[in-house]
């Protein structure tokens, strides 16, 4: 069996590991807090991220990165995107041979609009790289580590990557398809945060599910356009990593960027809100990202656009909602095709 190193023991992380472990993976799991490693191993839960969950005894924690990436055969990053590029550098230090990177955040660069394949592409240098591969799709950590059904993608430019990596991770109760489009599989997961936050958003405000139906619908809209435009397979937004994590994480209370939405939505001032979660909400800077990509590339995002203001410049939750609503009258379906052009 592999061993598996993976960075970043939040729920995510955690939960993979878990995943990984029941198929009899050797797994690494690396914290930056002595207390939580030491939870890991000798009471085999970590209750910050997972409570009441127990943790399989072939999971071992560490906070020596070192140790945690030595001789692993895949490596699976699940820190912050804001984090990326400061873990990058602490691995690229420790490798010397060339490895897969397996990432399983979700979210884009601010500044760089880089998706997080893109940063590991930047930070490692291809002697130590052998291949990225992207894992995301509707996949809430809470019920992944209860053995919950779940679905995911895996995508790389290196299909052959792609399913090693699925043989990895697939298991009865984790199901995982490939999909080699690997630019719509990491927008879909990123910018559908920003949507998750409007949904939750509607719901604290007290507006019902034709609001959220309208979001999501309008949502996916204005996903699909920006991903076709920055070159996806457009039928990848109607599948797992588009409409399903969509749907997963604008309806779920696992959600954390739902419950943020919902936060600002009963007047939560956000500086509070993100305070008060004490787990990353990856649709905050996604939003700011998208928004000022949108601009740059002249794609229309009009929930983007509303939800930057409410996060960035003081805009009223309902304000949001209204702007949206007495926006000019426009056609409902619109010719993908022509917008790659
Ligand atoms: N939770 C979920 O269900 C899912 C999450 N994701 C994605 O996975 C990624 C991680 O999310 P999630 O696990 O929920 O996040 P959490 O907030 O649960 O955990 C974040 C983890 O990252 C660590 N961390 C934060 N900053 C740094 C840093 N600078 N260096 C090293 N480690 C750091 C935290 O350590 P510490 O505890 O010490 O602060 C913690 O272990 C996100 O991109 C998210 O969108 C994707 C699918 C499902
Ligand atoms: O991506 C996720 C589920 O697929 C997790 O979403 P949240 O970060 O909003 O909890």
């Amino acid at each position: 069996m592999d061993k598996v190193a993976v960075l970043g023991a939040g729920s995510w992380g955690t939960a993979l590991a878990i995943v990984l472990a029941d198929n009899g993976h050797h797994v690494s799991l690396w914290g930056r807090r002595e207390d939580q490693v030491s939870e890991i191993n000798n009471h085999h839960t970590n209750e910050k991220y997972l409570p009441g969950v127990e943790l399989p005894e072939n999971i071992q924690a560490t906070t020596q990165l070192s140790e945690c990436v030595k001789e692993a055969d895949t490596i699976v990053l699940v820190t912050p995107t804001k984090a990326m590029r400061e873990v990058l550098g602490q691995v690229k230090n420790e490798l010397n041979a060339p490895v897969t990177i397996v990432h399983a955040s979700k979210g884009i660069e601010p500044g760089t609009y880089k998706r997080i394949s893109e940063i590991i592409e930047e930070e490692l240098p291809a002697s130590v790289l052998d291949s990225v591969v992207v894992l995301s799709g509707p996949s809430h950590a809470e019920e992944v580590s209860l053995r919950q059904p779940t679905t995911v993608t895996v995508s790389s430019v290196n299909m052959e990557a792609a399913e090693n990596v699925q043989d990895l991770f697939i298991n009865q109760n984790f199901r995982v398809y490939t999909n080699p489009d690997v630019v719509g599989v990491e927008l879909g997961g990123a910018l559908k945060n920003i949507i998750a936050l409007g949904a939750g958003l509607s719901d604290g405000l007290g507006y019902g599910d034709n609001a959220k139906a309208a979001l999501i619908t309008r949502g996916l809209a204005e996903i699909a356009r920006l991903g076709t435009h920055m070159g996806a397979n457009p039928l990848t937004f109607s599948g797992l990593t588009g409409i399903g994590d969509l749907i997963v994480t604008c309806t779920s209370v696992h959600s954390r960027n739902w419950r943020a939405g919902n936060m600002l939505g009963k007047g939560m001032k956000l500086e509070d809100v993100l305070e008060n979660m004490g787990m990353v909400v990856e649709g905050v800077r996604t939003t700011q990202a998208a928004y000022e990509l949108s601009k740059r590339e002249e794609v229309e995002m009009p929930i983007t656009q509303v939800l930057y203001d409410v996060l960035f410049n003081g805009k009223g939750a309902k304000q949001a909602v209204d702007d949206l609503m007495q926006r000019s009258r426009t056609h409902e379906v619109e010719d993908v095709s022509s917008l790659k052009s």
